[in-house]
C-alpha cells in the first residue's frame, strides 16, 4: 500500500503457516519499501530493522520471490502441487527467510535442504528443525515468540492508518497482497481451464442428464411409488448433492482478471456471488421437494434442476474444442438431442392421450400398469409424427387435429434442423478432400489450357496423389494463426527429430535452432525432380526429412553421393563457399518422393547475423565438406590464405561487379562475364595441373584479379577508370548480366549469348583444360621465363572429373595488357607487388583470426560459467 506521502509503500509477502500454529502465530513478512531511499524504510518489526534481516524491511526486488503475475501463477502452481495443499515451509519466501537470514538472494542450497527436510519431517516437526539453527532461532524468536499478539496488532493498525487500508490507487496491489496473505489459509483453487474442472463438469452434466431424462418420464408415466422409491430417491438426492458440490466448486474456482488467474478466496467468493451463475445454481436447487409432503410425489417439482443445462452445454463446448475427433463429438451430440426430443415427445404424447382421452391409434391395448409397453407405444408415435408427415391416421376429435398439426410443424422443424446439422458435419468431414480436389482441378485446367505436355501433366497428378496419400497439408497456412513462440515450439517438436540428425544443428545455441526452425518450409519433390542444378545461383539449402536423393554431376548420371533423411545440401552456394561463389557445385536429384525442408539464403543469413558463432561453425563444416568433395582445390585455397573458413567465405562473397576488371583482355573474354569466369576457372584448373613453380606464379597472377576494388588492390593500370579507351575495354558487368550468363548454360558452357562474329577461343571441355587460352594469355617471354611452354598435354586430362577449382574466384583480368607487350620486367614488378599485397592480406587475415578466436574463447568461457551456475543451483 502506498502511503499518503506517496513515497512509502508496504508489501506483504507470503507467509508460512507452520505446523498447527494459530492465526496470531503466523509469520507475516512485511516489507516496507521506501520509494525515496532505502534507508528511509520504516521497519515493521523493530527488532528486525536491518534490510538484510529475514523478517525486517528489505528492498523488494530481491526479497519477493515473485514480482510478476506469471511468477505468482507459478507460485500457485507450486502450491497446487504441494501435497499438503497449503503453504508450508516450502514457500519460497519462507525458505529465503529462514535459511538465508543474511541474504536476500534466491533460495540457497541450504534452504533447499531445509525445505526438503521440513517436508519430509512434516509440518509438526518443521518448527523444531527451524529452531535448530542458531541464526534461525533469533529469527523465530523475533517473529513468533518475542512479538506479542497485541503489539503486532497495534503495529498493523499503525501501518493501516499510515498507508490507508483501502487506498483506491492500489486496488490491484492490495488484492495481490491480500491474496498472498490469504495464502496462509489457502487450501485449493481450481483452474477453470484445468483438467479437474473439466471432469467435474462432466460429473455435473451426468447429474443434469439424469434429471433431464427421468423427470419428464416419471411425470408422464408413473410417479414415484412405493416399489421404485428405493431407486429414485437416492438417485435424486445424489444428483442434488452433486449440484451442491458444484456450488462449493464454484466458490473455489479461479477466474481471470487482467489475464491473471485470481486465487484469493475472498475475491473468488465475491466474484461468484456477484455473478448470475450463483443465482442460477441456487435456483437449480430450489427445494420444492418439501411440497411432496403436501401435494404428494410430483417429479415436476424438481423441474428447476433442468436449469443446470448451461453446465452441460459448457461441457460439450469444451469437449468439442479439445477433442481430436470434433465431428464424432458433434454426431454423438446430435444423436443424443434427437433421442431426447423423441423421448420428451413420447412423454408429451402420453400426457396428451391421457388428458384428452384420445382413442383409436393413439390408444394402447396394454394394461395401464404395463408402463414400459406404454412408453414404447408413445415412443413409436413420437418418432412417427416427428419423422413422417401426412402418413398418420386421420384425427377425429378437434383436440386431436390441433395436437397432430402441432406435431407436424414441430417434426418438420426438427427434421430440417437435423438435416442441416448432418449436412454440416458431412461437409466438415469432407472439407479437406473438397479443398484438395478444387486445387487439383484448377491446376489441371491450367495445364490443359496452356497445353502442358502430357508426361508433365501426369507427373503433376502423381505428385498430387502422393500429397493426398501422405496427408501432407499446408503447414504454414495451418499454423498461421499461432503466435511465433507457439509456432516455434510446435515446429521444434515436429521437426526436432530431423534437425537433430543434421550435423550443422547439433550443439548449436537453442535460440539459433528456434529461429531457424521457424523458417523451415516443407516441400515435396517427385521422382526424378532436380532440386538444384550445377551452376545455378543457390538461393536455398535443403534438409532431407524423408526420401532418397542423388548428388549428380553435370551429365546427371554420375552419382557423387546419396542423400537420405537427416542429410542436408545446398549450403555451399548459399554460404558462398564454393569456387564459383553462389553457384551450385553439383546437381541434386530426387530418386523417389522426397520430403525436404527448405531454408532460404536470406533467412539463413538473417539468423546467422545474430549468431556469429553459429556462422563460423556452419562455414567450418561447409569448408570441411567442400574439402571432402573436392579435396585438392580447397586445400590449396586454405593453405594460401591461412584464414578461417569465415574468411574463405568472405572472399567468395565478393560480388563479381566489385572485382577488379582489366583492360586488354582478349575480345572473346571481354564479351561476357560468363565467358570471363569460364576462362578464369580454366586458369585455376590449369594452375592446379601446372608444375609447382609455374602454378605458384600463375596463381598469384590470377589472385591479383581477385582483389576487390574497394580494397584498393587494383593496380592503376588495371583499373577501369584508368584504362585507355580501347576496343577491348571491359564493361563492368551487371549482376543480372552475370546471372544470365550462368543461368543460360552454367559456367561450363560458352553461353549462347556469345557473339558469333567472335570465334570462340576453343571448344571448352572441363577436362581438357584451356591450353589454348593459356597460350594466348601467356606472353612468349613469360613462357620462356617460367619454364617450357605449356604443352597441350600439360593442361589436358589433369583435372579429375567433377573437381572444381579453388574457392577463390578469379576474374579473367589477371593478366595486364603489358604482358602482351612481352615486357618481363613489368611482369616481375607486378609479381612482387602482388606478393606484397598478398602478405598484407595474410596479416589482416591472421589478425582477424586472432580476434575471432578471442571472441570464441570469451563465449566459451561465459558458457562454462553459466553451466557451472546452473549445475550449482
Ligand atoms: N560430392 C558431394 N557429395 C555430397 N554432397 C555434395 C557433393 N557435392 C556437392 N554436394 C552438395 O550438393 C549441393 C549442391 O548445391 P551447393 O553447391 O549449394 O551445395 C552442394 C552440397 O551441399
Amino acid at each position: 500500500r502506498h502511503g499518503n506521502g506517496g513515497n512509502e509503500s508496504v508489501k506483504y509477502t507470503p507467509c508460512a503457516k507452520i505446523g498447527d500454529q494459530t492465526d496470531e502465530e503466523e509469520l507475516e513478512e512485511i516489507a516496507v519499501i521506501s520509494q525515496g531511499s532505502q534507508e528511509a524504510a520504516v521497519a515493521a518489526e523493530p527488532s528486525a530493522s536491518s534490510a538484510a534481516s529475514a523478517n525486517g524491511p528489505r528492498s523488494l526486488p530481491p526479497t519477493l520471490p515473485y514480482q510478476s503475475p506469471n511468477d505468482r501463477t507459478r507460485l500457485i502452481g507450486e502450491r497446487l502441487s504441494s501435497r499438503s495443499g497449503r503453504l508450508s515451509t516450502a514457500s519460497p519466501m519462507y525458505a529465503n527467510s529462514v535459511a538465508e537470514p543474511k541474504s536476500s538472494r534466491s533460495t540457497s542450497r541450504h534452504s533447499i535442504f531445509e525445505i526438503v527436510t521440513n517436508r519430509l519431517s512434516g509440518n509438526a516437526n518443521s518448527r523444531k528443525s527451524i529452531v535448530h539453527n542458531k541464526s534461525e532461532v533469533g529469527y523465530v524468536n523475533k517473529a513468533l515468540v518475542a512479538t506479542p499478539k497485541e503489539v503486532r496488532k497495534q503495529r498493523r493498525k499503525e501501518i493501516d492508518s499510515r498507508f490507508g487500508k483501502n487506498s483506491k490507487n492500489n486496488d490491484q496491489e492490495s488484492s495481490i497482497e491480500s491474496s498472498i496473505k490469504e495464502g496462509c489459509k489457502w487450501t485449493f483453487v481450481f483452474d477453470p481451464s484445468g483438467r479437474f474442472a473439466y471432469w467435474w463438469s462432466f460429473v455435473v452434466s451426468i447429474a443434469f442428464l439424469y434429471n433431464f431424462w427421468v423427470l419428464i418420464y416419471r411425470s408422464s408415466f408413473e410417479e414415484i411409488n412405493k416399489f421404485n422409491i428405493v431407486y429414485w430417491f437416492p438417485l435424486d438426492y445424489t444428483a442434488d448433492l452433486i449440484y451442491v458440490l458444484d456450488i462449493a466448486f464454484h466458490f473455489r474456482t479461479g477466474f481471470l482478471e487482467d489475464g491473471v488467474l485470481q486465487t484469493d478466496s475472498t475475491k473468488l467468493r465475491i466474484h461468484y456471488m456477484n455473478s448470475t451463475m450463483f443465482y442460477i445454481d441456487c435456483l437449480c436447487l430450489l427445494p420444492l421437494d418439501f411440497l411432496y409432503m403436501s401435494i404428494g410425489y410430483k417429479s415436476m417439482l424438481r423441474c428447476f434442476r433442468l436449469i443446470k443445462i448451461y453446465r452441460y452445454w459448457a461441457f460439450l463446448d469444451r469437449t468439442e474444442r479439445h477433442t481430436i475427433y470434433p465431428n464424432t463429438v458433434r454426431t454423438v451430440t446430435l444423436m443424443h438431442y434427437l433421442f431426447a426430443i423423441y423421448h420428451w415427445n413420447a412423454c408429451l404424447i402420453r400426457v396428451v392421450t391421457k388428458e384428452l382421452h384420445l382413442k383409436g391409434d393413439w390408444d394402447c391395448d396394454a394394461d395401464e400398469d404395463d408402463i414400459y409397453t406404454w412408453y414404447l407405444h408413445s415412443l413409436y408415435w413420437s418418432t412417427l409424427t416427428l419423422t413422417t408427415i401426412g402418413e398418420l391416421p386421420k384425427p377425429k376429435a378437434r383436440s386431436e387435429y390441433i395436437f397432430v398439426t402441432v406435431e407436424f410443424v414441430f417434426g418438420l422443424l426438427l427434421f430440417s434442423t437435423i438435416l442441416g446439422h448432418v449436412a454440416n458435419i458431412v461437409t466438415n468431414i469432407s472439407f479437406a478432400r473438397k479443398d484438395f480436389q478444387a486445387k487439383l482441378d484448377s491446376v489441371k485446367t491450367y495445364m490443359s489450357l496452356r497445353r502442358v505436355p502430357m508426361h508433365i501433366q501426369e507427373r503433376v497428378i502423381r505428385w498430387f496423389d502422393y500429397l493426398w496419400l501422405s496427408k501432407t497439408s499446408d503447414e504454414e497456412k495451418t499454423l498461421q494463426l499461432l503466435p511465433n513462440t507457439l509456432r516455434s515450439e510446435i515446429a521444434l517438436h515436429v521437426h526436432l527429430d530431423t534437425l537433430k540428425r543434421v550435423e550443422i544443428f547439433q550443439n548449436t545455441e537453442a535460440g539459433f535452432l528456434c529461429e531457424l526452425v521457424l523458417k523451415l518450409r516443407p516441400v515435396l519433390f517427385s521422382p526424378g525432380d532436380f532440386i538444384c542444378r550445377k551452376g545455378e545461383v543457390g538461393k536455398e539449402m535443403y534438409i532431407v526429412s524423408r526420401g532418397k536423393l542423388r548428388v549428380v554431376t553435370d551429365n546427371g548420371k554420375t552419382v557423387l553421393a546419396m542423400l537420405r533423411a537427416g542429410s542436408y545440401f545446398g549450403e555451399i552456394s548459399i554460404l558462398n563457399m564454393g569456387s564459383e561463389g553462389n553457384r551450385r557445385t553439383a546437381s541434386v536429384r530426387s530418386v523417389g518422393y522426397s520430403d525436404l525442408f527448405v531454408l532460404s539464403k536470406k533467412d539463413l543469413w538473417d539468423v546467422l547475423q545474430d549468431y556469429p558463432t553459429a556462422r563460423v561453425r556452419l562455414e567450418a563444416i561447409a569448408a570441411k565438406r567442400l574439402a571432402k568433395y573436392k579435396k585438392a582445390p580447397l586445400e590449396q585455397a586454405l593453405h594460401r590464405s591461412k584464414s578461417t573458413p569465415g574468411l574463405v567465405e568472405s572472399m567468395g562473397k565478393i560480388p563479381l561487379e566489385s572485382m577488379a576488371v582489366c583492360q586488354g583482355l582478349p575480345a572473346h573474354l571481354s564479351r561476357s562475364s560468363t565467358s570471363s569466369q569460364s576462362t578464369s576457372r580454366s586458369h585455376t584448373e590449369d594452375f592446379g595441373s601446372l608444375p609447382e613453380n609455374l602454378s605458384g606464379v600463375a596463381r598469384e597472377l590470377s589472385s591479383s584479379a581477385f582483389t576487390p576494388i574497394e580494397q584498393g588492390g587494383v593496380p592503376p593500370h588495371l583499373s577501369l577508370q584508368s584504362s585507355p579507351p580501347s576496343h577491348h575495354s571491359l564493361k563492368q558487368h551487371s549482376p543480372s548480366h552475370h546471372h544470365r550468363g550462368y543461368s543460360t548454360g552454367g559456367h561450363q558452357q560458352i553461353p549462347s549469348a556469345y557473339p558469333p562474329a567472335v570465334p570462340p577461343p576453343m571448344t571448352y571441355s572441363p577436362y581438357h583444360g584451356y591450353s589454348a587460352h593459356m597460350q594466348q594469355l601467356q606472353p612468349p617471354d613469360m613462357q620462356l621465363q617460367l619454364g617450357p611452354p605449356s604443352s597441350p598435354s600439360m593442361y589436358s586430362g589433369r583435372m579429375p572429373p567433377g573437381s572444381t577449382p579453388s574457392p577463390f574466384v578469379y576474374s579473367s583480368g589477371g593478366v595486364s595488357p603489358n604482358t602482351h607487350d612481352g615486357s618481363s620486367e613489368l611482369l616481375l614488378q607486378e609479381i612482387s607487388r602482388l606478393r606484397e599485397r598478398l602478405q598484407t592480406l595474410e596479416t589482416e587475415n591472421a589478425s582477424m583470426n586472432r580476434k575471432l578466436n578471442k571472441q570464441q574463447w570469451d563465449v566459451e568461457n561465459r558458457l562454462a560459467e553459466i553451466e557451472m551456475q546452473v549445475c550449482g543451483s
